[in-house]
């Protein structure tokens, strides 16, 4: 099984009047093929999996697989607070060419270390593909600690890689620390990109590589050839813009960016997610010239 490594970029959901924008889809992932990305992840946070209905995320994931013509590969998204509706999720997505699957810990029921370890035991065993479990407390209320996840690991081999989005870096840097060999480290908080890979993590899952593309690659690429100057010299050009693209809930600010790039027909999310405020808009507006200059 290949090493998970480098920028996936967990693409955003396009929406035009109230409806998934598969026109917008295809006009992203064919913008996307070529930047080296590692791969795609659809139905992330970035996607707006909690207001995507089960039949259109289907339909998204086939229209994605089907342009990305095996460019690059496709991961999916699976969350839920059930074991078996998260099981039978990744069930139903084996007949599709699925590249692997991004499984939240379960949300709002708060289980305890041994549920989730049982969960991921269990969801991970409908597959052969590989499985990033998703750590994000400040969404979730849950935290999964380093030990439990090695458990894990060690009980489900195809569990390949952690996406990182604790928001603690004594957390963070123990799991890079003691991870095995085997599991991958994937950075999910931005802001943390060159930090994390500088202290070993294989990539990061990132909602603002859907700008400056390029850019998070080259540093990724920096990192892994040793060449510490230039990844912190090409991290300098990227990082000023992060907090501007989380001033707000994600993915309302990238939206507004892709729309005024005209990669977009509309920045509309679905409630209860809004869109930018005027001030924020500015902001993104005055970033939007900024890339366009670059
Ligand atoms: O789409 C995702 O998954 C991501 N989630 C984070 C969030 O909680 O918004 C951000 C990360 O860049 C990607």
């Amino acid at each position: 099984m290949t090493k998970l490594e480098g920028v996936y970029l967990p693409l955003v959901t396009p929406f035009y009047d109230g409806a998934v924008d598969l026109e917008s889809l295809r006009r992203l992932v064919d913008h996307y093929s070529g930047f080296g990305l590692a791969g795609l992840i659809m139905m992330g946070t970035t996607g707006e999996s909690p207001t995507v209905e089960p039949d259109e995320q289907r339909a998204v994931v086939v229209e994605t697989i089907q342009a990305v013509a095996g460019a690059l590969p496709v991961y999916v998204g699976v969350g839920g607070n059930s074991t078996r509706h998260v099981a039978a999720g990744i069930a139903s997505y084996e007949s599709l060419d699925v590249a692997g699957y991004l499984v939240v810990t379960p949300y709002y029921n708060r289980p305890p270390a041994d549920g989730l370890v049982a969960h991921y035991r269990a969801v991970a065993g409908e597959t052969e593909r590989p499985v990033i479990v998703y750590n994000v407390p400040y969404r979730t209320g849950v935290n999964l600690s380093n030990d439990a996840l090695f458990e894990i690991v060690a009980a489900a081999p195809n569990v390949r890689a952690v996406k990182d989005s604790t928001g603690n870096l004594m957390q963070s840097l123990d799991l890079l620390h003691r991870a095995p060999s085997e599991l991958s480290v994937l950075t999910g908080e931005d802001p943390m990109f060159f930090t994390s890979l500088a202290n070993g993590a294989a990539g990061g899952i990132l909602a603002s590589s859907h700008l400056a593309t390029r850019t998070f690659v080259e540093v990724a690429d920096a990192i892994a050839k040793q060449e510490l100057v230039r990844a912190r010299t090409a991290w300098g050009t990227i990082s000023p813009m992060i907090p501007s693209l989380f001033g707000e809930s994600n993915p309302m600010p990238l939206k507004y960016c892709l729309w005024r790039q005209g990669l977009l027909r509309s920045p509309e999310c679905r409630l209860p997610l809004t869109r930018v405020s005027a001030g924020l808009a500015a902001t993104l507006d005055e970033l939007t010239a900024q890339l366009a200059a670059a």
